[in-house]
């Protein structure tokens, strides 16, 4: 287990990381979440104690990481893959880590066969690519066999083989009951690997909560019907009080729809359906939306380089029409009393 509390790093006039609570616990994969420069390396520097916080405390454990002897044994970090020794082989640099912690020669061994770098182990790491840094990296995380892992950006470098190889990996370990905290600007990646988020954004706490609560908090889950009988579905739809809105494309969206409901419905009153699909944000969506307020550094498009910066995610109506009523009303706003609801 992790626990912040209260921590604060502030640079200057720069407050990096602004009072952050939260805990760490074992047995899931955490995923630590926030824009470019939201303060997550800056906090999980603080964590392994290579930054002082200006306030607050870190414990791991119960304790201070400088009160922890041996501390590879505890808690094992890939922060930065590129701070191995270049001139030493990818063997001897995890020997010089296991000497230092007291951890047994046979364990430098066991952890190169582990990250797949058993034929190169002879290897100076200033040779390696960035992909077997990052493994390298990773060994010397797994070195101490210890109950609490921070990766920071762990899949950066890695290709497809690799990055599978990392998610197994980390959903692994947090079955054996570890604690497992990473980082990584990777959505879709972080959508698979971890069950819990932590979210922050100009250093301060914005989520502290579950996966699936966090992409339901945070965005729209409708129903999407398409019909070759659409006004006949509309006109249904609308007599059972539910609101729908139409898209560019002519299908039909019922926010926080039943599905079931829905397709019971349009079978009642034998309407032909090509699409009756339950829609939901994905997780890179709800992270724009939630963080829209909170990104520092903005891509601008009139640089000639570049396509343009994807659009804010609009859970609105600009990009969809309203649906009209026979009379011209629009059937979205008709009153719920008069139908079942959906
Ligand atoms: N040593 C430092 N001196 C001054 N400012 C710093 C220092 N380290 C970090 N900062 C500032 O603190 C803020 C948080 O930086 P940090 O690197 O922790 O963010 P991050 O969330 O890890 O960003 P990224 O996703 O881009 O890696 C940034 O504004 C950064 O410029």
């Amino acid at each position: 287990m992790i626990e912040l509390a209260g921590l604060t790093k502030r640079f200057g006039s720069k407050t990096a990381v602004d009072d952050l609570s939260f805990q760490v616990r074992p047995g899931v994969v955490t995923g630590f979440l926030g824009p470019n420069g939201a303060g997550k390396s800056t906090t999980m520097r603080m964590m392994l104690d290579l930054d002082n916080p200006t306030s607050g405390s870190v414990r791991i454990d119960g304790r201070h990481y400088r009160d922890l002897d041996e501390p590879l044994k505890y808690i094992g970090a890939l922060l930065d893959a590129k701070s191995m020794h270049g001139g030493r082989s990818a063997y001897n640099n995890l020997l010089c880590l296991a000497q230092s912690n007291r951890i047994p020669e046979r364990r430098v061994a066991e952890v190169l066969d582990t990250v797949g770098l058993t034929a190169v182990a002879k290897k100076k790491s200033k040779g390696f690519s960035l992909g077997m840094g990052q493994r390298l990296g990773i060994a010397s995380a797994l070195l101490g066999d210890p109950e609490i892992l921070m990766f920071d950006e762990p899949v950066n470098g890695l290709d497809p083989e690799g990055i599978h190889w990392i998610r197994n990996l980390m959903k692994a370990l947090a079955a054996e009951g570890r604690t497992i905290f990473v980082s990584s600007h990777l959505m879709s990646e972080m959508a698979l690997t971890a069950d819990h988020l932590i979210v922050i954004g100009q250093g301060r706490l914005l989520a502290d909560t579950s996966m699936a609560d966090f992409i339901r908090q945070n965005s729209r889950s409708f129903v999407r019907l398409r019909s070759p009988q659409w006004e006949h579905l509309l006109d249904v739809l609308a007599r059972n009080g539910i609101t729908v809105t139409q898209t560019a494309d002519g299908a039909l969206e019922v926010d926080n729809g039943r599905i079931e409901r829905l397709g019971e419905l349009a079978a009642q009153h034998q309407i032909v359906l090509h699409e009756l699909s339950g829609q939901q944000a994905s997780l890179e969506e709800a992270f724009m939306q939630m963080t829209a307020g909170s990104v520092e550094y903005h891509a601008h498009s009139d640089t000639g380089h570049g396509p343009p910066p994807a659009p804010a995610p609009n859970w609105g109506e600009s990009y969809r029409t309203k649906v009209q009523g026979p009379a011209g009303n629009i059937t979205a706003e008709r009153s719920a009393s008069d139908g079942e609801g959906v």
